[in-house]
């Protein structure tokens, strides 16, 4: 252990850190940090690399490369991959859930609970007999875990079922049972993998109002999850992965709007991809990728020299396995070699940039037909008075798409305000969010703003 004190915020950095199984690269070089007190997600198309991530951090394997650095709140530092495992809950304060439940089911909640607190009684027992006979300290201490487990019991929303055995639970409880017995821990990094998966939506939502208590706490999340309803919900900060690689790394708004994210995610077939890449971003990734990407978004370009470039046939040593990837099957680095592409081209007019109207394949001309942007009725050439009200304070618009609603003529919280159906349509399918403007009322959102904006004209900025 490392006992200088540590001034950054950042309860976990992962530097470099690469996993590789014979020749498969599961993880490459892969960089990025968890702020603590903060819900961090790692997403991912399955067989990305997500949970060997997880068996990094807490220690079920010993990467092959790579540093993972535990800052604890008491400024002690401590380098996981070089922790014996079963001394990275005990000492690190790293908990863990995994992805399929793992609950004793023939024993009671609060049992389970208690279970997950054994150290702690047995340390309080002098590792004796004496807790037998009721030590003093033994006593404290049990009573301090009952009421530790009933604390967590309440916060899942399980008190009342305390002395039925965890079996018997429904299965998104046994969901919330596990994350409850994993606080028990007192941990300051809680990792859960999937936490979601098979939840039905009124289980979900117990389940994101759970992990908010938890955040509320101080404890850091790190969250492996597919649904991405839950993703866009609670976490502060996303970090995307694809074939082992980094592809993105950033809010949650920032992310769904990343071309490379889009690409990997959608799933769609190679020859789809240009046509995705142009329909969901528009110009904004066509800019996107006349910039390059981004460096901060992982290796990109700069291939690992750990871990050497993703292979195109690998091979799962235990199994002696051959998996064949395609060349080229990375649809973030599709991306990536478009984007050195373009660049080289002359940049064209932004006029010239939009892609003509033309038949789209099924999934993506449901996401984004750009050209219905011309549906929008009431767009102006320009913000009127010179100056753009500031659309961002609609919540559910970030920068990006206030920068796509400019480009398409909408500057003004008024023009949202006085959308039709038929306007609210051909937004939402330009931003490749559906039923997102209604569900986020930003009609309703910008009918305020416009009347504030109405009231305090001097204040407002950009109108007339
Ligand atoms: N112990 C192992 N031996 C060999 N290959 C492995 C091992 N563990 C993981 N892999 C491989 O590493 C790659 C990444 O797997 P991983 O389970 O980390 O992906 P994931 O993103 O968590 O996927 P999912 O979302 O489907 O759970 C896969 O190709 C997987 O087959």
């Amino acid at each position: 252990m490392n006992a200088t004190p540590s001034s950054n915020d950042f309860i976990l950095q992962v530097e470099h850190l690469s996993m590789k199984f014979g020749g498969l690269v599961a993880i490459g070089d892969l960089s990025f940090q968890a702020r603590r007190g903060e819900i961090t997600a790692l997403i991912g198309p399955n067989g990305a690399g997500k949970t060997t991530v997880f068996n990094c951090i807490t220690g079920f394997y010993k990467p092959t490369e790579g540093m993972i650095t535990l800052n604890k709140r008491d400024g002690s530092t401590y380098l996981l991959e070089r922790l014996p495992n079963h001394e990275i809950p005990a000492r690190a304060n790293v908990a863990r859930t995994f992805q399929n439940i793992r609950l004793f089911s023939g024993m009671t909640l609060l049992e389970n609970l208690l279970v997950a607190q054994h150290n702690k009684l047995m340390k309080a027992s002098g590792y004796t007999f004496l807790g037998l006979f009721g030590f003093p300290s033994y006593r404290q201490a049990s009573a301090e875990s009952i009421e530790l487990a009933r604390h967590w019991l309440d916060k899942a929303g399980l008190v009342d079922r305390a002395d039925d055995p965890a079996g018997d639970l429904p299965y998104g409880a046994q969901r919330r049972l596990e994350i409850a017995r994993a606080m028990c821990t007192g941990p300051e990094l809680l990792c859960l993998d999937e936490p979601a998966a098979g939840l039905n939506p009124k289980e979900s939502a117990a389940l994101n109002e759970l992990l908010m208590g938890i955040k509320s706490t101080g404890t850091s999340i790190l969250l492996i999850e597919h649904d991405m309803s839950v993703v866009m919900q609670i976490s502060d900060h996303v970090v995307v992965l694809e074939y082992g690689r980094k592809i993105s790394d950033g809010n949650p708004q920032s992310v769904r709007t990343d071309p490379r994210v889009i690409a990997a995610y959608l799933g769609v077939d190679d020859e789809e991809v240009q046509e995705v890449l142009t329909e969901v971003g528009d110009e904004d990734v066509i800019e996107q990728l006349d910039t390059g990407p981004d460096p901060a978004h992982g290796p990109g370009n700069s291939a690992s020299m750990m871990a050497g470039p993703v292979s195109d046939s690998v091979e799962h040593a235990n199994e002696g396995e051959r998996v064949t990837v395609s060349k080229g099957a990375s649809k973030a680095a599709q991306v990536d070699a478009r984007s050195a592409s373009i660049a080289s081209k002359p940049i064209v007019a932004p006029a010239a940039k939009k892609p003509a109207a033309k038949a789209r394949s099924t999934k993506a001309a449901a996401k984004a037909p750009a050209a219905k942007t011309a549906g929008i009725s009431n767009r102006l050439d320009a913000p009127r008075g010179g100056k753009a009200d500031s659309l961002i304070r609609i919540k559910g618009i970030g920068p990006v798409n206030e920068r796509k609603l400019n480009e398409h003529g909408i500057f003004h919280f008024d023009q949202i305000a006085a959308w039709k159906k038929a306007d609210i349509e051909a937004a939402e399918a330009y931003l490749a969010f559906d039923g997102r403007i209604e569900r986020e009322d930003w009609i309703g959102q910008a009918k305020a703003l416009a009347k504030e904006a109405a009231a305090k004209p001097a204040t407002r900025g950009g109108r007339k």
